[in-house]
């Protein structure tokens, strides 16, 4: 289970200056006061416009930087005060995916494993399995390097699932994929979700409205850092009064069905 109380984060970013004057800085507030509750069992989106702060509530999540306010907690345990134990609890799915080129896929997962502290038979097992879940067969004793898109999300799917973790955060994870690896991937979390696949706290980020209505049972719409509405996609169409989807989340993200800000 996870739980995001409120959290809020502003950077300092400088202006754009000229070659003469030091530009000031100026505060960007990418997250204001975001809540995600997001129980076992059940997928969770997070779905929002370019720059609405989801990759930066995630990286929070993640325990890459603490949040200006508010609280996160993984399972119960605070990500602030005990990050190692937290983090030991999620797998999570970044924008970068980082694989060792020179390793095969089967070899980044194992490694990644140790990493985490499993045996190294247990490691193996569990490469395996997730190969089988992700169907990666063919490229598991391939290296890495020069793998596509699709290959590398679901090398870098299963390297953060070796642990076997029961919160699993994933950012945009369909971006760049096509039709069949999104399927797959979409599939795979369908089963990470049911209880015979462990009943996986499941949190994903995106932009993209079909991603949502295929595959989370609850919706957090968030736009400018801020939760701007939440529910099922049923119960987001009826908040909106609106019949399709995308209607209704550009009138909930950005306040008219025409995208001009109210
Ligand atoms: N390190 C940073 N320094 C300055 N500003 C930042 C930084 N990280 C994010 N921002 C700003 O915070 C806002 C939210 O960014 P964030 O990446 O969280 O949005 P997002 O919803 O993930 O967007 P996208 O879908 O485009 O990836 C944006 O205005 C972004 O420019």
């Amino acid at each position: 289970m996870i739980e995001i109380d409120k959290v809020s984060k502003a950077f300092s970013a400088r202006a754009g200056g000229s070659l003469f004057k030091r530009a000031p800085k100026k505060t960007v507030q990418a997250v204001r006061e975001v809540s995600v509750h997001a129980p076992d069992g059940r997928i969770t989106g997070l779905l929002g416009p370019n720059g609405a702060g989801k990759t930066t509530t995630l990286r929070m999540l993640g325990g890459l930087f603490p949040p200006d306010a508010g609280r996160i907690a993984v399972d119960g345990i605070p990500v602030a005060e005990r990050p190692r134990e937290a983090l030991a609890r999620m797998g999570i799915l970044g924008d970068a995916h980082g694989l060792y080129p020179r390793l095969s896929a089967r070899e980044n997962i194992v490694y990644f494993g140790r990493l985490q502290g499993m045996e190294a038979d247990a490691a193996h097992a569990r490469a395996e399995e997730l190969a089988r879940l992700l169907d990666m067969g063919a490229i598991l004793d391939r290296r890495a390097e020069g793998f596509s898109q699709g290959e590398r999300m679901k090398t870098a799917l299963a390297r953060a699932l070796v642990h076997d973790p029961a919160n699993i955060v994933l950012d945009e994870p369909t971006n760049g994929l096509d039709v069949l690896a999104t399927r797959s991937l979409r599939e795979a979390l369908r089963h990470l979700r049911s209880p015979e696949g462990g009943a996986k706290c499941i949190v994903f980020s995106t932009h993209i409205m079909q991603e949502v209505e295929l595959l989370c049972e609850h919706v957090i719409v968030v736009a400018q850092g801020r939760n701007v509405a939440e529910g099922t996609v049923d119960e987001l169409l009826a908040q909106a009064g609106e019949r399709r989807f995308e209607d209704a989340f550009v009138k909930l993200a950005y306040g008219t069905e025409t995208g001009v800000s109210a």
